[in-house]
């Protein structure tokens, strides 16, 4: 049954890829204002499932919604209510972080003087003001995935699609970012999915958490209450404990 209140309701989805099943029966629901961590080691599955999610690759079977919009039949809705940033994300390294924001809410049909003051306020505050007009290839990772998130932002996004958004960052970047990430959710009610392998900032951050491995969905659920049905106290044993249960 369908979880009509949920800002992400995934039933039963399935990618194949040829003979490579990528995602395989997974169901999981998201609710509207939570930051919800999406693990799962490399290859898990947890891209191709971001991806359905957004339409930019079709499932093989089962069905799902963002804020109530069908994957399949709605993706246009879908893609203007939502905001990825992909894995190892390259920005164009020509142009200025200023332009690529303007270029990004251009995709969006968004009048341009409303995407040039969107522009501005996430530059501000992402703290990019004194390099909003240097071109992008000298940026650093962590001004890179400043640049990242604030182009998934352009469309002012109600659901937030995020992978492996702190990966590569030290850690001022990450726990900045993260505090950014809270921000969003407290203040302005966004729904984030966060999808990463950093156990320890999956555990600052969310409250439930779905963990992909070899494409399945192995485990759902409030952290707590994970950890106490597994009887760990760190998230890296919660995982290790999952991982060996479900090994192949
Ligand atoms: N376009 C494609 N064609 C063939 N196989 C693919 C394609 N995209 C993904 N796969 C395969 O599907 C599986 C899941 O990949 P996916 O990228 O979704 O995992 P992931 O959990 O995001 O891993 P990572 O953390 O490495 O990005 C892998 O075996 C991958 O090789």
């Amino acid at each position: 049954m369908s979880d009509t209140t949920a800002a992400i309701d995934v039933r039963r989805l399935g990618k194949r890829f040829g003979a490579v099943t990528a995602v395989d029966d997974v169901s999981f629901s998201v609710e509207p204002g939570e930051i919800f961590g999406f693990m799962g080691h490399n290859g898990a599955g947890k891209t191709t499932t971001l991806r359905m999610l957004l339409g930019l690759t079709k499932p093989t079977s089962g069905a799902a919604t963002v804020l109530g919009r069908d994957i399949v039949r709605d993706t246009l809705d879908v893609r203007r209510q939502a905001g990825y940033l992909p894995a190892n994300y390259a920005l164009p390294p020509d142009m200025t972080a200023r332009e690529f924001l303007r270029y990004v809410g251009a995709m969006f049909a968004l009048p341009p003087r409303l995407v040039d003051a969107r522009a501005d306020e996430l530059i501000a505050r992402f703290g990019l003001g004194a390099a909003a007009d240097r071109k992008l290839r000298g940026f650093s990772t962590g001004m890179t995935q400043k640049v990242g998130l604030a182009q998934a932002l352009i469309n002012e996004p109600s659901v937030l699609l995020l992978d492996e958004p702190t990966s590569g960052l030290d850690p001022l970047g990450r726990h900045e970012l993260l505090e950014h990430l809270r921000a969003l959710a407290r203040d302005r009610g966004v729904t984030v999915v966060f999808s990463s392998h950093i156990l320890s900032d999956v555990e600052t951050l969310c409250r439930r958490v779905a963990v992909m491995h070899h494409a399945r969905l192995i485990a759902c659920g409030e952290l707590a209450a994970l950890r106490r049905e597994y009887a760990v106290a760190s998230m890296d044993e919660l995982y290790l404990a999952l991982v060996r249960r479900h090994a192949a």
